[in-house]
């Protein structure tokens, strides 16, 4: 008989996955990753209703995010929609990714509620990566309230997908490709990428 089963979800990265050196084109640690698209919901700056979430590069493989919650972000009366959470979550662990120097897309994200998170909240999150397997890469991420080191609210693991940069052309409305083809300076993060549209 086989001993305990070790309980893993596709998020969980196997056991040959690597933690590869940081992009060489990563921003430097301690420096702010500016926002890879004006109209973003997640990192946009002049998003009405946006998250307007700002993140900063880590030593390692690892950012550091704030996302506070507006009365536009509500679910229940006062309190930040479980959704809304979640996408600050996505966008944090997305922008991992120009620690790896790669485009890649959520495949999967897996979320744990912990506790609920009023309106004005500043959620702190520390998202990282925790394994890439050829186009997969696997992370984890976790908000806090309170502060920085204050409890846990929400955690997530996820899988992204490395894409190429046609991923986006491909399937984007086209007047919005076109528009951000036209001025390059919309996708500053993508710079990181070597973009030559
Ligand atoms: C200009 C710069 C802007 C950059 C802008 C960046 C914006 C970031 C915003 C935050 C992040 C987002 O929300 S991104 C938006 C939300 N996500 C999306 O829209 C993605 C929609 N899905 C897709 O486009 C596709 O399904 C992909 C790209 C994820 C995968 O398609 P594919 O490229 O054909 O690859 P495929 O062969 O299917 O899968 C590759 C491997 O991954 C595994 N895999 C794929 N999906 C899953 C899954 N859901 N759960 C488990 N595993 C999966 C497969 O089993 C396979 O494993 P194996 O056989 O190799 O073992």
């Amino acid at each position: 008989m086989n001993g305990p089963s070790i309980p893993t979800t596709p998020t969980t990265p196997p056991a040959d996955a690597v933690l590869p050196e940081r992009s060489p084109l990563a921003p430097a640690p301690g420096t702010l990753i500016g926002s890879h698209y004006d109209e973003c919901f997640g990192c946009g700056p002049h998003h009405p209703q946006g998250l307007q979430l700002t993140a900063v590069a880590g030593e390692h493989l690892d950012v550091t995010a704030r996302f506070t919650v507006k009365p536009a972000h509500q679910g229940g009366p006062g309190l930040a929609h479980g959704g809304v959470l979640v996408s600050a979550l996505d966008e944090t662990l997305g922008t991992l990714n120009w620690l790896l120097g790669a485009p890649a897309v959520t495949g999967r994200l897996e979320t744990d509620f912990v506790r609920p998170v009023p309106v004005d909240s500043v959620l702190h999150i520390h998202a990282r990566v925790t394994g890439v397997h050829g186009r997969k890469v696997y992370s984890a991420a976790e908000g806090r309230i309170g502060g920085p080191d204050g409890p846990v609210a929400i955690r997530a693991q996820a899988l992204f997908i490395q894409v190429k940069l046609e991923h986006f052309t491909t399937h984007g409305r086209p007047e919005d490709v076109r528009k951000i083809l036209d001025d390059p300076d919309q996708i500053k993060r993508a710079r990181a990428f070597e973009v030559n549209p």
